[in-house]
């Protein structure tokens, strides 16, 4: 571990040679030992931010070693002023962490839609033919096989902890990562001083606008990812990364792309379809639903092509593809399939139902909930769109919180309309049970809502929870039954 006075002295500051034990921005995570990093909050129209400099005395109280910040200020401990705290936090947590980064090959995911899918199939690709490689995602932190959940539910998380993971793959002897990288992470220097091999831009759409101000400043954002990799791949049929096609070192991907596909088969076990690029032309079978995912599967196979894997090693690696956790996961295709997302809105309820139809031989079943404590007209929006696109929906909890459930579920109820065609199971795990006791051949079962989150809140319980793990355990049952 570096001291004190090494750590300072990347800014021309002299300190005391004490031992540091760790770096954050957050005083509620300051321990013995800590150098606390004091940040001014971002303002939003939506939230009055914090203040770091608030929190120093926090800090020191529970024993930050020193302190950064942005003030002139006149501490019991060693104080390092700034200019940009942010930038500190991430240079101080590179060096505190022996700057993991140099020792790892990084592939980069940015863009507005997408970006999961094709970090988690990158990372399912690489990790096929050459583990163990990490992951930083949405989704989760993965080293090798080995599955990590970090607090809050950040895309990228703040520098501390993207440097403690890139650490972490480094002790496992991981020699690459991927990292989902969002345009909060490069605009709030999360992941300052990371340098990429390929780096993968999938496309724009508005978003986090609050954050940017205009489409051209979160454009500017999310290209600072490819002006940091020495090759590039981006999507040639988005208006924003098509611009960027022309760039050396690129490749793209799309309708008109280096990388394109032909003949495109989806049926209720996922998709086939011939691929066409650079490194020639091959089959290939994905287990994914969902027409879309055939294009962010080009986007991971040309950058796991790019890093040497064969034509062999794609096909193979996609064909066992075992999905995102909990983004329209297929667990089963026969005799029933069985799908688990995280729609928990009428709108993405809807997109996943409208997916799903053309590909179900028999009825579209789903079990979704509404969540207390948050916009109500969430519970109509489900109900409606659930008696219009599924043939029959089961209704449950779904984090009601301090709110009545039954008082959700009959709201649910009434929007949907046809009591003939919706069940109440107020109890998630008995509601999952009775649709996998529902379906017939044919059937497709949408488990709805949860997706990969593992808290299920109940009046004021946090109980942890594993849709994807109950819903296993479900089909189990009732193949273990059916046997008896
Ligand atoms: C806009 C944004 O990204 N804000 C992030 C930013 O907030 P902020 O700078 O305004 O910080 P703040 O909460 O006002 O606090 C200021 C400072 O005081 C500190 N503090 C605060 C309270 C306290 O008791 N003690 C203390 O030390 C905080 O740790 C912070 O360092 O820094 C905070 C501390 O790291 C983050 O928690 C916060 O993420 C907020 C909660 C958030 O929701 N961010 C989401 C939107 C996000 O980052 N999303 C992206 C993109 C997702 C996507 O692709 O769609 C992601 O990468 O996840």
């Amino acid at each position: 571990m570096p001291t004190l006075a090494e750590l300072f002295s990347l800014f021309g500051q002299s300190a005391p040679p004490v031992e540091v034990v760790g770096i954050t921005h957050d005083s509620r995570l300051v321990q013995p030992g800590f150098v606390f990093v004091a940040i001014p909050g971002v303002p939003l129209p939506s939230r009055q931010p914090f203040d770091g400099h608030d929190y120093i005395p926090q800090a020191i109280e529970k024993g930050a070693v020193a302190v950064v910040g942005m003030r002139e200020l006149n501490l019991g401990v060693p104080y390092l002023r700034v200019s940009d705290a942010r930038a500190a936090l991430a240079d101080l947590s590179a060096a505190f962490w022996g700057y993991p980064a140099q020792k790892l090959k990084l592939l980069g995911v940015t863009g507005s839609k997408g970006k999961t899918t094709v970090a988690v199939l990158l990372h399912h690709l690489l990790q096929s033919a050459a583990p163990p490689v990490g992951r930083l995602s949405t989704v989760g932190v993965r080293i090798g096989d080995e599955e990590l959940f970090l607090p809050g539910h950040f895309t990228t998380p703040e520098a501390p902890q993207v440097q403690e993971m890139l650490q972490r793959f480094v002790s496992a002897g991981c020699r690459q990562a991927v990292l989902e990288v969002s345009s909060h992470a490069l605009a709030l220097e999360r992941v300052r001083g990371l340098l990429y091999e390929v780096g993968i831009f999938t496309n724009l759409y508005e978003d986090h606008l609050d954050l940017h101000g205009s489409m051209e400043n979160y454009f500017a954002e999310k290209k600072k990812l490819l002006e940091r990799s020495r090759f590039a791949i981006v999507n040639s049929d988005n208006p924003w990364t098509q611009t960027l096609a022309k760039r050396p070192q690129t490749w793209t991907y799309g309708a008109q792309g280096d990388w394109r596909l032909q003949h495109l088969v989806e049926s209720s076990g996922g998709l086939g379809f011939e691929v066409i690029s650079p490194i020639g032309s091959f089959p290939v079978r994905l287990p994914m639903v969902g027409r879309f995912n055939a294009e962010n599967a080009l986007a991971a196979l040309a950058a796991a092509s790019r890093m040497g894997l064969s034509v062999d090693q794609l096909q193979a690696g996609l064909a066992c593809f075992p999905g995102v956790p909990g983004r329209m996961q297929l667990l089963q295709s026969e005799p029933f399939r069985v799908v688990v997302d995280f729609a928990h809105t009428g709108a993405s309820l809807e997109a996943a139902l409208q997916t799903l139809r053309p590909t179900t031989r028999n009825r579209l079943v789903v079990v979704i909930g509404a969540a207390g404590n948050q916009d109500p007209t969430r519970r109509t929006g489900i109900g409606q769109v659930a008696g219009r696109l599924a043939d029959f929906a089961v209704f449950t909890e779904e984090d009601h919180r301090t709110e009545p459930l039954e008082a959700i579920l009959q709201i649910m109820a009434r929007a949907h309309g046809d009591p003939r065609r919706y069940a109440l199971v107020p109890d998630r795990r008995e509601a999952i049970r009775y649709a996998v006791w529902l379906a017939q051949p044919g059937d497709t079962l949408l488990f709805s809502g949860k997706g990969h989150e593992r808290t299920l809140e109940r009046g004021t319980e946090i109980l942890p929870w594993n849709e994807i793990e109950e819903v296993r355990l479900a089909l189990e049952e009732r193949k273990t039954k059916a046997e008896i």
